[in-house]
C-alpha cells in the first residue's frame, strides 16, 4: 500500500511539475539577482538580503566523510525493498490520556490543511503537547526508547513554558506544533517516514519541536544590534538558533526531564543524533536559507552525491515556513500573527534610537508586498528543490516499478 502511494505520488509530481521545469535559485548573492527591474520593493530587495543571506563562512564543520550518507544509497534500499516498517498506531502506549476531541482532530494529522488553531483552542493551549506526544506515540517512538510518559509530560510542559516566556505572538507553542504538525505530513507524503531510521525519525520530530524555544520575538540582527547577552554568548552567529537547541538539551537536565533516559548508549548521546538535532536547528537560521537551497539544487545534478542530512534539515527548515502554502485562511492567520511581532520590535528599534530593520516599520511596511516577495523568492525555490528531492527518491523506484510492470505484461 505505502509503495503504491509512494508511487501513485511520484508520478503526480513529475507529470505536474517536473516536465520542462527550470528551478530558479538566486544566487548566492541575492542582490544580484533582484537587482533588476521588478516588482519587488527596495525595503523588501533589503529584508530579503539581511534576512536570508549569510556571507559568514559555515564554521560548523561537520565530518561528512564518517557519516556520509547519499540519498542513493537510499534509493538502492527502497528498491531493494528495505523500508522501515513504521506502524502506525499498532502499538500506541497511552492514548487514553488524550481528551478525545483531540484524539479524534488527530485523525486528520497527516493533512496540510490541518488546523493547529482549532487543536490549541479544544486541547486548553496544550497543543505543542500533544503533537509531540502524538507524534512519538504515531511512529512508536515511545516504546522503542522507552520514553517515561511521566518525564515526556513533564518535558512538554517545561517546553510550552519555554516558548511562552516572551509572550509572543508568533513565535510561541502553538507555532512549534504546527511545524512538527507539517514536518509529519512532508514525511508521511513523501515516503521519507519508511526509510527513515528510529533515530533519526526521533531526531526530526524532536527538532521540529524545539527548533525556536525560548524564542524571545526579535531577530538575530536585533539581537546582535542591541549586543544582547545572547549575542554575546554566541558571538553573533546563529544567536536564537544556537539557543533554542542548547536550551533543549539542557531541559533534559531538568527534574523528571529526562525523555532520553532510557536510550541506549549507542542511540543517544551518540554523536550522530545530537550533531543531527543540532544541525537541523541550526539550519532554521534563515540566513542559510539561500546557501542551503542553491548547495542541495547543486547537489541534485549528482543525485548520488546527495546527503541525507541535508535533505532533513531541508525538510525542518521548509516545515518552518510552511504557512504560506497552506490554506489561505492558515496563512492569514500566521501572517496576521508575524506581523505584529515585526512591528513590535520595529517599536523598540524606535525606542532605542536603533534603525528600523525591514518590515518592522508599522507606518511604511507594506505587508502584501512583502509576502510576495517571500513566496517568490523564498517559499516556491524552497519547495521547489524539496520536490525535486522527494523525485530523486521516488523516481528510480517509481521507474523500475514501471518496467517491472512492462515485463510482467
Ligand atoms: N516575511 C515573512 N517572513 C516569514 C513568513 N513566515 C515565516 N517567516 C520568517 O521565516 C522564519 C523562519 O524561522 P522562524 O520561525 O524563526 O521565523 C520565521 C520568520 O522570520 C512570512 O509569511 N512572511
Ligand atoms: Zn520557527
Amino acid at each position: 500500500e505505502h509503495i503504491r502511494r509512494n508511487i501513485e505520488y511520484a508520478i503526480a509530481v513529475m507529470e505536474s511539475r517536473y516536465v520542462n521545469r527550470v528551478v530558479e535559485i538566486p544566487d548566492d548573492e541575492v542582490p544580484a539577482t533582484l537587482s533588476g527591474e521588478g516588482p519587488v520593493p527596495p525595503e523588501i530587495k533589503r529584508w530579503l538580503v539581511q534576512t536570508f543571506t549569510s556571507r559568514r563562512a559555515d564554521v560548523r564543520g561537520r565530518k561528512e566523510s564518517e557519516t556520509r550518507r547519499s540519498l542513493r544509497s537510499v534509493v538502492h534500499a527502497v528498491q531493494a525493498g528495505m523500508f522501515v516498517e513504521r506502524m502506525f498506531r499498532k502499538t500506541s502506549v497511552g492514548v487514553q490520556n488524550l481528551p478525545p476531541e483531540v484524539q479524534e482532530h488527530f485523525k486528520n494529522i497527516d493533512s496540510w490543511s490541518y488546523d493547529v488553531f482549532e487543536l490549541d483552542r479544544i486541547s486548553d493551549g496544550n497543543s505543542l503537547k500533544f503533537v509531540f506526544y502524538e507524534l512519538l506515540n504515531k511512529y512508536d517512538l515511545i516504546r522503542k526508547f522507552k520514553i517515561p510518559l511521566k518525564s515526556l509530560f513533564a518535558y512538554s510542559a517545561r517546553l510550552q513554558r519555554g516558548y511562552r516566556k516572551y509572550n509572543n505572538r508568533y513565535h510561541n507553542p502553538i507555532h512549534a506544533a504546527d511545524v512538527a504538525q507539517s514536518l509529519n505530513c512532508l514525511l508521511v507524503s513523501s515516503g521519507f517516514v519508511h526509510w527513515l531510521s528510529d533515530l533519526e525519525m526521533f531526531s526530526m520530530i524532536m527538532a521540529a519541536v524545539v527548533h525556536d524555544l525560548e524564542h524571545s520575538g526579535t531577530t538575530n540582527t536585533f539581537h546582535t544590534n542591541t549586543r544582547s547577552p545572547l549575542a554575546q554568548m554566541y558571538n553573533d552567529k546563529s544567536v536564537l538558533e544556537n539557543h533554542h537547541i542548547s536550551s533543549a538539551f539542557r531541559l533534559l537536565n531538568e527534574e523528571d526531564c529526562d525523555i532520553l533516559v532510557n536510550f541506549s548508549k549507542d542511540d543517544y548521546p551518540s554523536k550522530e543524533a545530537r550533531t543531527l538535532m543540532i544541525d537541523m536547528v541550526l539550519a532554521t537560521d534563515m540566513s542559510q536559507h539561500f546557501g542551503q537551497v542553491k548547495k542541495l539544487q547543486s547537489n541534485l545534478q549528482h543525485p548520488e552525491s546527495l546527503e541525507k542530512s541535508r535533505a532533513m534539515c531541508l525538510m525542518i527548515h521548509s516545515a518552518d515556513i510552511n504557512h504560506p502554502s497552506k490554506q489561505w485562511e492558515l496563512h492569514c492567520r500566521w501572517t496576521e500573527r508575524l506581523v505584529v511581532e515585526f512591528f513590535e520590535q520595529g517599536d523598540q528599534e524606535r525606542k532605542l534610537g536603533l534603525p528600523l530593520s525591514p518590515l518592522c516599520d508599522r507606518h511604511t511596511t507594506m505587508v502584501a508586498q512583502s509576502q510576495i516577495g517571500f513566496m517568490d523568492y523564498v517559499i516556491k525555490p524552497t519547495y521547489d528543490v524539496l520536490f525535486d528531492i522527494f523525485r530523486n527518491v521516488n523516481g528510480p523506484v517509481v521507474r523500475d516499478a514501471i518496467l517491472s510492470l512492462r515485463r510482467a505484461s
